[in-house]
């Protein structure tokens, strides 16, 4: 809206009028719509709120902090508040940017997802700033009626001043959710050790401590390429998600339960990680293979790669072969064929399609239904033994999802 009159220079309004009254010739050209109507100054637009993906971010946490976000309004028309050919319109409002990690999930609070920021650079415009007004409130009567009737954009209001109404901007609450995006995902029960082993073979340093649930947000870590496989196979650079320990019950949210579980639905290889020296390590695989299951079947047709760690532990070491025989033999045999990566492809189309359980024809499906982990291997990711075969499988895991993607040679 035009600021008022009062602090004013001088108005151009009524030099003209002077021309005129004195028969000079000045006359008032106004700027025109395509259709002859004036083009009436207008009040700038407010700023829109934009949510976009950035890289430098890690978490959501700031949002704790600073949960209100509000564009700036529009510019006023001029300080006259008179009509004029020399009249420009306000100042747009800036738009406000506001950064989120890569693969925030942004919706409405309680109602509909208004985009998956998955890539950098992705962005959503959450709320649209206002449209400026427009106001002739100090237009001379005679003009104001020449005004209106070239133009058909005004109204009277009550008080019979001749204006449109700037509209208020949109104002809309969300729910930022991030979802991890890592083309590895490390899963195990609290203590197996994948930060440890994160921090093994990522320039990664997460909190690493003795005792269950030290990790309480996911830990990014980046593999680099191994160039020994030469230029087409340097794609075994990747991302790596080391998440929190899953517990039985864990896909009902008993312990950091669902929040993390979600994290996986973007990971191409998992990586399972077993406290070799455990009590019973073929149950703790289970018990996270089940967790899994029940979550999100699709995760269990993802390749995927068993770590048993700690074996510098002489309890481990004994029954490694055993260890390995057991676990490698949990699942259907024949479903480890090439069509794996091919389902594997499919997980973002389907990352929706969550339920409790698998049907198949016939019943539900168990573990043994899924397929055999792609390698198990021992290692002592704390004690750096067994490392690089380690390394391998997970390469060789993530190649045969890459290599589904190369273009034909
Ligand atoms: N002896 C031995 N200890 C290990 C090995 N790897 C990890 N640890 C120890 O196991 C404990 C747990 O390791 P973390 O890496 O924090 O385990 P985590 O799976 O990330 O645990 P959460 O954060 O609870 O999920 C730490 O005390 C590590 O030092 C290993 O190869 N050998």
């Amino acid at each position: 809206m035009p600021a008022s009159t009062a602090d004013a220079p001088k108005s151009p309004g009524r030099r003209s009028d002077k021309g005129r009254r004195s028969g000079g010739s000045k006359k008032v050209s106004y700027k025109r719509n395509y259709d002859g109507s004036v083009a009436l100054p207008m009040g700038g637009h407010g700023g829109d709120v934009v949510v976009y993906a950035n890289e430098a971010e890690e978490t959501l946490l700031r949002f704790h902090e600073k949960a209100r976000y509000c564009a700036k309004r529009g510019g006023n028309v001029g300080a006259t508040g008179t009509l004029s050919s020399r009249m420009h319109n306000g100042f747009a409002g800036e738009t406000i940017r506001i950064p989120v990690p890569v693969g925030t999930v942004v919706k409405r609070k309680k109602g509909t997802v208004l985009a998956d920021l998955a890539h950098p650079g992705d962005e959503v415009i959450v709320a649209r700033g206002g449209q400026g007004g427009i106001s002739l409130i100090d237009v001379p009567e005679y003009r104001r009626r020449k005004a209106m009737s070239l133009s058909p954009n005004i109204m009277r209001d009550a008080s019979d001043k001749v204006l449109i109404h700037g509209q208020p901007g949109e104002e809309v609450s969300l729910e930022l959710i991030l979802r991890v995006v890592a083309d590895v995902g490390l899963v195990g029960l609290p203590n197996a050790g994948k930060s440890t082993l994160l921090s093994a073979i990522t320039l990664a340093r997460p909190d690493i401590a003795d005792y269950p649930f030290t990790t309480l947000m996911p830990n990014l870590g980046r593999l680099g390429g191994d160039p020994s496989l030469g230029a087409l196979q340097f794609s075994s650079e990747a991302t790596l998600a080391d998440l929190p320990g899953l517990i039985e019950g864990a896909h009902l949210g008993k312990g950091l339960g669902r929040n993390f579980l979600r994290h996986l639905r973007r990971t191409r290889v998992i990586v399972h990680v077993v406290d070799a020296a455990a009590d019973d390590p073929v149950d703790d695989y289970k018990i996270v293979r089940e967790e899994l299951r029940m979550y999100n079947p699709q995760y269990l047709e993802r390749p995927y790669v068993v770590v048993l760690n700690k074996i510098d532990l002489p309890k481990a070491q004994d029954r490694l072969s055993s260890l390995a025989f057991e676990i490698s033999s949990i699942g259907c045999e024949e479903c480890n064929d090439n069509n794996t990566s091919e389902r594997n492809l499919n997980l973002n189309a389907n990352e929706q399609n969550i339920s409790s359980g698998a049907k198949v024809e016939g019943g539900e499906k168990e573990l043994r239904d899924y397929p055999r982990p792609q390698a198990v291997v021992g290692a002592s990711v704390l004690k750096h033994i067994g490392i690089d075969e380690m390394l391998k499988e997970i390469r060789a895991a993530l190649r045969k999802c890459f290599d589904h993607r190369l273009p034909e040679p």
